[in-house]
């Protein structure tokens, strides 16, 4: 009873605070962390460096984008099976209607690369069940609909041509399939669920055979009991996919330790290679620096929380593209990536809105990306005007609200200085230090239209002569 105690304690501990636990008072895990600290191998470089990616969800869903038997669902589209109850074989009858005569996956390449990211994550099969790649585990599958062709290998194929990586979306709960488990309540329960997880090796090892190149799986419908009860089974499969393809990377979301605890593990250390739990939520520039330990990504919607095609949209608020683009810029200045979700239409066009976002994100890109590739967190305080970002002796000014005052405060850690500010189109704007380790960096004098970048020259380690003496209060 005192070991489940303290277990319960400590699991329930570490969870609220993902604190890490003194070395001698960790418990000992079978499946939890497999590493400590961040992956600092070539592929996690990239799969940090591209910093901007984006998200397409597509699947059956998209053909009646929220609409059910004449019946509008404002919840998720992608969840529509579940809102409006309908049974697997009804849903899944969708694969009749699947001909996206619209589709060309060059033209999606080619839109993804104008918009300026470095990596697209397709939902290979969401929950519903339904496979973008003709998998021969699966009866519910794009070969079995008028369209006929493999959709995930044009996609993948399409992405690499034009020198974007592809990460694949899997989805364990799979709707479809009677073995599938919301819990494990019986001995049938575990017979049936053993044969759904052999189910899902098995895909997964397609998936990785079929398409190589794939830089990463991002698990998502993990949060059943039933899996939470098969910790060993994620760390198997983050394993299994580690041998099929180094270099790999997987999301936190499809791990679960020994005791069932998801993301961190009952010691507080993160499982899998980044973290993946800031879904349409950020964290906060000041309170949740702890995010700077760990790699981590997060994704965004443009309406509240529609995923995939939803054809009203004005049952919530739709995200402009500026504020798309202070949610991506946000995310870099903690270390973070961000993923801008897609929902394309069941004709395999895009909507207006997320085609005017890509265009307005890819046109700021091209001029600024210099401050989100490659980039991290600077380490400095956050300041109301904006945001920074850091690459090599370079800090980034990315500015989203100009104050009246005319200049830019600016706080730099103990030690350093800057030593000069310019204006991406090269012009330099004034440095004022203004007391120990504060500047105030003008605004240029023709402020530009929108969001811009100002970029700082710093010296690091400088040992000036203390000039300022503190009031002795
Ligand atoms: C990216 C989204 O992922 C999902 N679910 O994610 C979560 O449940 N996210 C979550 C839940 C609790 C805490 C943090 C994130 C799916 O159900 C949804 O359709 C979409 O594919």
């Amino acid at each position: 009873v005192t070991i489940l105690f303290s277990l319960l304690t400590v699991g329930s501990f570490a969870q609220k605070q993902q604190q890490i636990l003194p070395a001698d008072q960790e418990i000992p895990l079978k499946y939890g962390a497999n590493r400590l600290g961040k992956r600092s191998d070539a592929a996690m470089k990239k799969f940090r460096d591209n910093r901007l990616g984006a998200f397409i969800h597509w699947g059956l869903y998209a053909i009646p984008g929220g609409e059910w038997n004449g019946k509008m669902y404002n919840g998720a589209a992608e969840w529509l099976k579940s809102w409006a109850k309908v049974p697997a074989d009804e849903w899944l009858r969708l694969m009749d209607q699947w001909n996206p005569e619209k589709f060309n996956a060059k033209v999606w390449a080619k839109m993804a690369r104008k918009m300026g990211v470095k990596y697209v994550k397709i939902t290979t099969k969401h929950h519903e069940g339904f496979c973008l790649w003709p998998s021969k585990y699966s009866n519910y599958t794009v070969a079995q609909t008028p369209y006929k062709k493999d959709i995930l290998g044009e996609l993948v194929k399409a992405y690499n041509d034009e020198g974007i990586d592809v990460h694949f979306y899997f989805s364990v709960m799979d709707w479809s399939h009677p073995d599938y488990r919301y819990d494990i309540k019986s001995k049938d329960d575990e017979v049936a669920f053993a044969r759904f997880l052999e189910f899902t090796d098995n895909q997964l090892k397609e998936l990785a055979t079929r398409y190589p190149t794939v830089k990463d799986f991002w698990f998502d419908g993990t949060w059943d009991a039933s899996i939470k009860k098969n910790g060993w089974w994620t760390a198997h499969a983050e394993q299994m996919l580690k041998d099929l393809l180094p270099g790999v990377t997987i999301n936190s979301r499809l791990r679960a330790d020994d005791y069932g605890k998801r993301h961190f593990d009952s010691n507080g250390h993160l499982m899998g290679d980044y973290e993946s739990g800031y879904e349409r939520r950020l964290p906060d520039p000041v309170k949740d620096l702890k995010v700077t330990r760990w790699d981590w990504e997060a994704c965004m919607t443009l309406p509240e929380n529609q995923w995939g095609y939803h054809k009203d949209w004005s049952l919530s608020y739709v995200k402009t593209p500026l504020e798309v683009l202070e949610r991506i810029v946000h995310a870099v200045s903690m270390g973070g990536n961000m993923v801008v979700n897609f929902g394309p239409q069941a004709d395999g066009d895009f909507r207006r809105e997320e085609k005017e976002m890509a265009d307005a994100i890819g046109k700021w890109m091209q001029q600024y990306g210099e401050c989100i590739y490659g980039c991290d967190y600077a380490g400095w305080d956050k300041q109301p005007w904006g945001y920074y970002t850091h690459k090599g002796k370079e800090v980034y000014m990315i500015v989203f609200n100009p104050p009246y005052s005319k200049h830019l405060v600016v706080k730099t850690p103990k030690g350093t200085k800057i030593l000069k500010a310019t204006v991406t189109n090269g012009k330099e704007v004034a440095v004022t230090e203004t007391a120990r380790n504060e500047y105030n960096v003008d605004m240029p004098a023709k402020a530009p239209e929108g969001p811009f970048v100002i970029k700082l020259q710093i010296e690091e380690n400088v040992s000036s002569a203390d000039k300022y003496r503190d009031a002795l209060t």
